[in-house]
């Protein structure tokens, strides 16, 4: 029901827009692109892609921003708040938000350097959020290969879009709470790399303390995170998980090789992922203010 060109009569001017707005925030801070990608995926994978991990928390309504995965962790809600008022006032109440963020996830990849790929349209907003669904769908930094094919199965994907999925994990960074474990416990990371880590992520405080995800190009979209992982140089248990002696090992060394092979399969998961259950027809609304219900 979704389609590349659904906007292209109602507001011929909403992509470029968004491109444009994208653009802009990404060249003022890099990794402001990797944060709209991971917006995307925490959108989808919780009720589909309808924009309920943009509905802020109010008294009377419970959203998804405080969720485990989303709490303090998330960003990019003010791009997306900047692209809806500008579309808003060329199209009033056309654009829905899901079609934003899905727009943006794009974007943001190829302004990083990454592959393009085409993003269906027509998506319309939820009136509902789901805190536990956000708590349980979407999988943590501390899960085991496993857990990690299981968590996208459920939403229909194979290990081998899993695996290239992650390969997200090539921009952005995290936060030492989420990889203090791994680089003073864990046995399977190289100990320079983790020594490194430690000066920035003590034993105890500096949870919010950031490091790349990929060590060596955190602003560019290419296979380095797959490369990394060959040398034991993931940052997140779950990243060294896909190259652990497990069956997907053969599946990194191949993207560590083949830019072109990961660029492929990540565009072409992207699109499966951008059309998790979306609204269409009646069903939703286009909202005004994408953090609230209209
Ligand atoms: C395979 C399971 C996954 C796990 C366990 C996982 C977990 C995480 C964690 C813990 C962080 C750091 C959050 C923080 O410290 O605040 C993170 C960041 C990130 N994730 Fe994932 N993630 C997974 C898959 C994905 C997928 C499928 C995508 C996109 C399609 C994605 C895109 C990102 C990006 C771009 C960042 C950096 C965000 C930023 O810098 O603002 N991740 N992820």
């Amino acid at each position: 029901q979704l389609s590349t060109n659904f906007y292209s009569t109602s507001c011929p001017r909403a992509i470029s827009t968004i491109k444009s707005a994208v653009n802009s925030a990404v060249a003022k801070e890099a990794r402001m692109g990797a944060s709209l990608l991971r917006l995307h995926f925490h959108d989808c994978f919780v009720q589909g892609c309808d924009a309920s991990v943009l509905l802020d928390d109010t008294s009377g309504f419970t959203g998804e921003k405080t969720a485990f995965p989303n709490a303090n962790s998330l960003r990019g809600f003010d791009v997306i708040d900047t692209i809806k008022s500008q579309v808003e006032s060329l199209c009033p109440g056309v654009v829905s938000c899901s079609d934003i963020i899905a727009v943006a996830a794009r974007d943001s990849v190829v302004a990083l350097g990454g592959p393009s790929w085409p993003v269906q349209l027509g998506r319309r907003d939820s009136t509902t959020a789901s805190l536990s669904s956000a708590n349980s769908d979407l999988p943590g930094p501390g899960s085991d290969l496993s857990a990690l094919i299981t968590a996208f199965s459920n939403k229909g994907f194979t290990a081998n879009e899993m695996v290239a999925l992650s390969g997200s994990h090539t921009i952005g960074q995290a936060r030492c709470t989420n990889f203090r474990t791994r680089i003073y416990n864990e046995a399977n990371i190289n100990s320079t790399y983790a020594t490194s880590l430690q000066a920035n992520c003590p034993n105890s405080g500096g949870d919010d303390n950031l490091a790349p995800l990929d060590t060596t190009t955190p602003k560019f979209f290419d296979n380095a995170y797959f490369k990394n992982l060959l040398s034991q140089k993931g940052l997140l248990h779950s990243d060294q998980q896909l190259f652990n002696g497990g069956s997907t090992d053969s599946q990194v060394t191949t993207y560590s090789n083949n830019l072109v092979s990961f660029k492929t399969d990540f565009a072409n998961a992207m699109v499966k992922m951008s059309n998790l259950s979306p609204l269409t027809g009646t069903s939703g609304q286009i909202r005004t203010n994408c953090r609230k219900v209209n």
